[in-house]
């Protein structure tokens, strides 16, 4: 096994070369201007190997969802990336090929989002493999995208489909089985390689169109509960509403428990987001020019709590409505 020196040099200073502020990975901290007129954003989220990610989960995919999930945080508040920490905890059974794959995971997704390494943290431990990742972004000053300014009557919104990545997880845990090899591997992809929707966010800002938006990573329901619980009001949402892949739509339809899974999963990293009725026409031309779905799910109504109604018309028992860790 390489020495922590060895690591650093090796396979995190070649990721640090685009990024003035890292000062080549040969300080003790990193260095940034803030852009003028503009306000810095910072987010961190840590993934923990049996938490967050599977042990044999490909080691260049792992970095991938270790950043994006981080990026998700900033297109939630409409920022734009400028750089990324990293801290890197490690078994002593980790080997050199599974640094190597995680480093060229993060080579990939560098040039993919335009963002590059300032700086970090290399240590051991006797416990699980254990990656922190915190993003810094910026946006117009004072123009973050907030959870909390959501008004009643407001329309909510999500991004892309929902509860492929929980379901995909569900599959690699031999919990579940789909009949078309393609089902598997698109749930599969959804669970190990999330879609943060930087455009989206970015968008959402500069048309001013979205009063509050989150990133959906404990449950769409418990998400929305925290929409409502910053902005003090309550929602509706119906289930039939809620957009789905056709290989989620498949699971559904052969066991019904599928969509409770998919409405409290999480994991999902769209975003969801709030918008005033008369704006709301705006959505759709949104959705065309970003060639991604934007669907309208329901309403903000009532003092508070989260509603889904079913087929049928009644709430759902949805419990929590998301993943908590304790
Ligand atoms: N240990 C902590 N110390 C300080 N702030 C925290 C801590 N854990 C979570 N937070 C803050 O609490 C809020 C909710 O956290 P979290 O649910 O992780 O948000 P997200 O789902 O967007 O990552 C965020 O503003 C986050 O910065
Ligand atoms: C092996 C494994 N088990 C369970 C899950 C499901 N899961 C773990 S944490 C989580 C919620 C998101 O993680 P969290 O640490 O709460 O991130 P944040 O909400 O702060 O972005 C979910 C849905 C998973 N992703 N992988
Ligand atoms: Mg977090
Ligand atoms: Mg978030
Ligand atoms: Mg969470």
């Amino acid at each position: 096994m390489l020495g922590e020196f060895e690591i650093i040099a090796r396979y995190f200073a070649p990721l640090a070369e685009g990024t003035p502020g890292a000062l080549g990975l040969g300080d003790d901290a990193a260095v940034l201007s803030p852009p003028a007129g503009e306000d810095l954003v910072f987010t961190t989220d840590t993934i923990v190997s049996g938490v967050h990610f599977l042990s044999d989960d490909p080691p260049d995919q792992v970095a991938r969802k270790l950043l994006r999930v981080n990026l998700s945080d900033l297109a939630a508040m409409g920022a734009r990336p400028l750089g990324y920490l990293l801290s890197f905890t490690l078994p002593a059974t980790v080997d050199e090929a599974w640094i190597e794959g995680f480093a060229q995971g993060l080579a990939s997704d560098q040039d993919t989002y335009a963002v590059g390494l300032l700086g970090g943290d290399t240590t051991s431990t006797p416990g699980p493999t254990t990656l922190s990742l915190t993003a810094v972004g910026r946006v117009p000053a004072g123009r973050a995208l907030r959870r909390g300014g959501a008004k009643l009557g407001d329309i909510v919104f999500v991004s892309g489909t929902i509860g492929d990545s929980a379901l995909g997880l569900e599959i690699l845990q031999g919990r579940r089985t789909v009949e078309m090899e393609s089902d598997r591997e698109r749930l599969v992809d959804r669970y190990r390689l999330p879609r943060p929707r930087m455009a989206l966010g970015r968008e959402l800002l500069e048309r001013g169109l979205a009063s509050a938006a989150i990133d959906v990573s404990d449950g769409l329901a418990a998400d929305l509960g925290h929409i409502c619980a910053s902005s003090g009001v309550g929602a509706e949402i119906d289930a039939v509403d809620v957009p789905l892949s056709a290989a989620v739509q498949r699971l559904v339809e052969s066991d019904a428990g599928c969509l409770v899974t998919a409405l409290t999963g999480g994991d999902d990293y769209e975003l969801m987001f709030t918008v005033p009725e008369r704006l709301a026409g705006e959505v759709g031309k949104l959705a065309v020019e970003l060639d991604l779905p934007l669907t309208r799910i329901g309403v903000l109504a009532g003092a508070g709590g989260v509603i889904v109604r079913g087929a049928d018309g009644e709430a759902m028992e949805l419990g929590p409505g998301g993943w908590t860790h304790f």
